[in-house]
């Protein structure tokens, strides 16, 4: 499959329901092999866009082009989706009275039994799931079940994977244990993949590219770095991580807080300001400075002041952004 070939595409896509407006305009690409993450606040429309990508539901206007042929309206079908297009739910949709193993091998019970075993083996490795093959899907985890339907719905070998807040509700282990599972099962299959998010640390950890949807609108798609370090608007920059803002204005900047840092230099430094706030995140200190006009935040491993403390700060002039 040809590297950035559009496999699935809203061009101009838009829907209301009643006279709520909840997408408009949606001009989006998935690109064969790639990991799209389409990140938003609850109600931005998230889900609605995923629906419609499954084919689950028509858009008002616009048009879903698969492997370039543009869809039929899902109205005049008698079971709605897809066979190529597998939306997970959050509600995952596995038998919970099979196994593991059973959940994931019924998907292959068309094919012969030396290949299905095979298969299963395979999916249960990369998935993380052989600890648990012989349970019931209804005693697994959260984290498993997200693992086994994903595993379940990529034992069709879909062309596009739609995964409807698969981080949701998971702790921090899990969460990587799934996005580790669902790299592995992606590089080996090299399916493409949407997955909606409202968790930014997520959307930039596992996406090649992210999609912000505010309002039905689609504000930015870029790179995960490209989102962080060159968000298109304050919107964007304070949903992707910690922000500073500097200047009024026309001289307005913002810069991230893992750009500033503490000198012990009074004529090295940009800002100084008092100590206001410190808070301990584990891994590092967020320490809170105000001037009395401005609100300086910056993180340290080790926490070397005190609040009330004078500290001089410093940035690097290529670190200010625009926006
Ligand atoms: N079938 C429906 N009928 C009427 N309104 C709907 C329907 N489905 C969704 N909506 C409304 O459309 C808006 C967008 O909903 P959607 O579920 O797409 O948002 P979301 O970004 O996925 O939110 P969340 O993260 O909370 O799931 C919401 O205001 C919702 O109430």
């Amino acid at each position: 499959m040809a590297k950035n070939k559009s496999v699935l595409r809203a061009d101009k896509v838009s829907k209301q329901f009643g006279d709520q407006p909840v997408l408009s305009d949606i001009n989006l690409e998935l690109r064969a092999g790639e990991w799209l993450a389409i990140l938003g606040e609850s109600g931005s429309g998230k889900s609605t866009l995923l629906r419609i990508f499954a084919r689950f539901l028509d858009a008002d206007q616009g048009k879903i082009i698969f492997n370039g042929e543009e869809l039929k309206s899902v109205s005049g079908e008698l079971i709605p989706g897809h066979e190529s297009i597998r939306l997970i739910h959050q509600e995952f949709e596995l038998f919970p009275n099979q196994t593991v193993e059973e959940n994931i091998s019924y998907s292959l019970r068309f094919y012969d039994s030396e290949y299905r075993r095979e298969r299963v083996e395979e999916l249960l490795e990369v998935a993380g799931l052989d600890y648990v093959r012989t349970h019931k899907a209804k005693l697994l985890s959260g984290g498993e079940k997200q693992r086994t339907a994903i595993a379940k719905a990529l034992a069709e070998q879909p062309d596009v994977l739609l995964l409807d807040e698969p981080f949701a509700h998971l702790d921090n282990h899990n969460r990587r244990v799934l996005g580790d599972a669902i790299e592995n099962m992606q590089k080996q299959q090299k399916t493409s993949c949407i997955f909606v998010t409202h968790e930014s640390s997520d959307a930039l950890a596992w996406s090649d590219r992210i999609a912000v949807l505010k309002n039905g609108k689609i504000i930015q798609v870029g790179t995960p770095s490209e989102v962080y370090n060159q968000p298109v608007n304050s919107y964007v920059a304070e949903l992707t991580g910690g922000i500073n803002w500097l200047g009024k204005g026309e001289k307005r900047h913002f810069i991230r807080p893992e750009k500033v840092k503490p000198t012990k230099f009074q004529e090295k430094s940009k800002w100084q300001g008092k100590v206001e706030a410190i808070r301990f995140k584990g891994n590092y200190w967020e320490i809170r400075c105000t001037n009395g006009q401005e609100q300086l935040s910056f993180y340290r491993s080790k926490k070397t002041v005190e609040i009330g403390d004078t500290v001089f700060l410093t940035y690097a002039a290529k670190d200010l952004g625009n926006i």
